[in-house]
């Protein structure tokens, strides 16, 4: 009951925003028309049942003339039961097309809200964004339309027919209430599993995806390592899983088939049974039983909406259940996981400066720095430093916002003032001008001054080796690691941000050129910080933050920062 009452709110989370958007008035506008044409097909089908017990009686009583009546007749509801039909599919695909547009659009709109997009992927209950909302929001309108649409039908259906069978006889119409509600009971019992089955074979199809995806993504790296063997067993397993779930599926769906078809079977053929003897002694006419057979057919196959479509229904769930926990995680203030309330604050301020600082990972497994304070007066700069994995690209993160599991404040000036190169750029997918300007797109530099700059950065000959500035690359495979280093600094030196983050984003390079970048950065006057292993980046720094290992830290002046400390960097 509990699960059903989550089912239910999530549902109407995700569904009511549309209706009650800027754009109601199409949404229930299209709305109206899908349940109309709805209603539109059942009053066809309740007066073609009527029409055919007037032809069946024509024949049997052998009535010429009335026979070619309602023959005329059933042609006429045919001809007008056509496009009802075709505009109630066309309008349900209308619907589909403008609700997926806008609920797509919102869902990305919060993915990239506030960097959701990276938050999320500190959270374990998230796993497939991407799968989220390139398919199962599609899926998930259309199931709801389908599921909703059968729903209306049958009721209606289920109303009229047991109204028609009353006035043929009463004593059927209840035998068929009651079947009909013991049979749906039981298949609801037995099909209890199938919606945790089929929301578990998603998941295992989306791991599956994501480990072909990460083989693409990573190819070089497998290539050089020989790692295929591992890949294929990671791969091969993931596979296996979704085989698994798919059996234990087809296994639970196969009982229940025995039941719903063996029932199916009996029920479908009792009217005749039943009514037989009224036939008989003269009290039904033909039509009649010809009628009740046909409404009890229908109805029961409306009351059994729920058995036959189980499979819909527990996928709808399914989904229902994948997009409201991954909507519920991008609506809530943090989609990163969260302890206590505790966070790092981060306030807006002229320099950046951290008050108290102590850094936990996102888990809040372990304590990375603790009571950490210091500020960085504005035209300096910082150098971290300490063992790898002692948490300096953590504080990055943090001064970014990016993390912010545990407790102080980081003081920092706005975002659009602030530039992070990370190790290992991010080239996005596009031509060399937009990847020089990133992350701004419009920009009035000229073609000159991008050369200019490159120059600058010693790749002066990649425009012309490379066709311009207007041909896109995929620029993440062609650069090495240096060059693409070398391109970050180049929109560094472009966008000449007030403060500038740099996490080991000179890495790749030999010393030669790293110095030269650093030249040409201090010249900017640009306040930075920057993390690295190498004692050449010393000189360009005002301050040295030591970094420990077990949350311990000091600062330290430049001057003051001996060859002796020096030896763990
Ligand atoms: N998403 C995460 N969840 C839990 N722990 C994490 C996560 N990301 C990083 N860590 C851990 O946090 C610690 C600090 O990582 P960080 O990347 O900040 O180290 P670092 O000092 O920059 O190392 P390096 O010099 O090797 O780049 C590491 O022990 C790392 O394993």
């Amino acid at each position: 009951m509990n699960q059903l009452r989550q089912y239910s709110k999530q549902f109407l989370l995700l569904v009511k925003p549309y209706f009650f958007s800027e754009q109601k008035w199409r949404a229930r506008g299209i709305l109206l028309l899908v349940i109309l044409f709805t209603l539109g097909i059942n009053f066809f089908n309740i007066v073609q049942s009527f029409v055919l017990r007037d032809l069946m009686n024509a024949v049997t009583e052998k009535k010429i003339p009335e026979f070619y009546n309602s023959g005329l007749l059933l042609l006429a509801t045919f001809a007008v039961f056509t496009p009802v039909l075709t505009f109630f599919i066309y309008t349900q695909n209308l619907l589909q097309l403008h609700w997926r547009r806008w609920l797509t659009n919102r869902f990305i709109n919060q993915y990239f809200n506030n960097q959701a997009f990276y938050k999320i992927k500190l959270n374990d209950k998230i796993d497939n964004p991407d799968q989220r909302i390139g398919e199962d929001i599609n899926i998930f309108i259309r199931q709801n339309i389908d599921i909703s649409g059968l729903l209306l039908n049958h009721s209606v259906t289920i109303i009229s027919f047991i109204g028609i069978l009353f006035s043929i006889d009463k004593a059927l119409a209840i035998v068929v209430m009651i079947l009909a509600f013991f049979r749906t009971t039981i298949i609801i019992i037995l099909g209890k599993r199938l919606a945790l089955l089929k929301y578990r074979q998603l998941q295992r199809e989306a791991n599956l995806r994501y480990s072909l995806v990460h083989v693409r993504d990573n190819s070089e790296s497998i290539a050089f390592y020989g790692g295929e063997t591992h890949e294929i067993g990671t791969v091969k397993q993931r596979f296996g899983h979704v085989l698994d779930n798919y059996k234990s599926t087809i296994d639970l769906q196969r009982n229940l088939m025995f039941f719903t078809q063996g029932t199916q079977m009996i029920f479908t053929n009792l009217p005749i049974f039943f009514l037989a003897p009224r036939y008989f002694s003269g009290q039904l006419d033909f039509g009649q039983i010809s009628q009740a057979s046909g409404a009890f057919v229908s109805i029961l196959a409306a009351l059994g909406f729920i058995v036959d479509s189980f499979d819909l229904v527990s996928n709808f769930t399914a989904e229902i259940k994948r997009l409201g926990t991954f909507d519920g995680v991008l609506t809530s203030s943090n989609a990163a996981p969260q302890r206590g309330g505790l966070t790092i604050d981060i306030v807006e301020h002229e320099y950046l400066a951290l008050q108290s600082v102590t850094l936990e990972t996102p888990n809040y497994e372990r304590i990375l720095i603790k009571d950490l304070s210091f500020k960085l007066p504005p035209g300096e700069a910082i150098l971290v430093v300490g063992p790898s994995g002692v948490g300096k690209s953590s504080l990055m993160r943090a001064v970014a916002g990016l993390w912010n599991t545990g407790t102080g404040c980081v003081f920092r000036p706005k975002r659009e003032d602030m530039m992070f190169l990370p190790q290992r750029p991010y080239m996005l997918l596009g031509n060399l001008r937009s990847q020089l300007l990133y992350p701004n797109s419009s920009s009035e530099v000229t073609d000159e001054f991008l050369q200019k700059i490159l120059e600058q950065v010693n790749l002066g000959d990649l425009s012309k080796r490379l066709g311009g500035f207007d041909r896109e690359l995929e620029w993440a495979d062609i650069l090495s690691l240096g060059e693409q280093q070398r391109l970050a600094f180049a929109r560094l030196l472009l966008s000449k941000p007030r403060y500038a983050i740099l996490d080991e984003s000179t890495s790749a390079l030999d010393v030669e050129n790293e110095k030269h970048l650093y030249q040409l950065l201090k010249k900017t006057g640009t306040t930075f910080i920057s993390v690295g292993h190498r004692p050449t980046l010393i000189p360009y720094h005002e301050q040295v933050l030591k970094l420990g290992g077990h949350g311990d830290w000091q600062l330290i002046s430049t001057e003051e920062y001996s060859p002796r400390s020096r030896e763990f960097a």
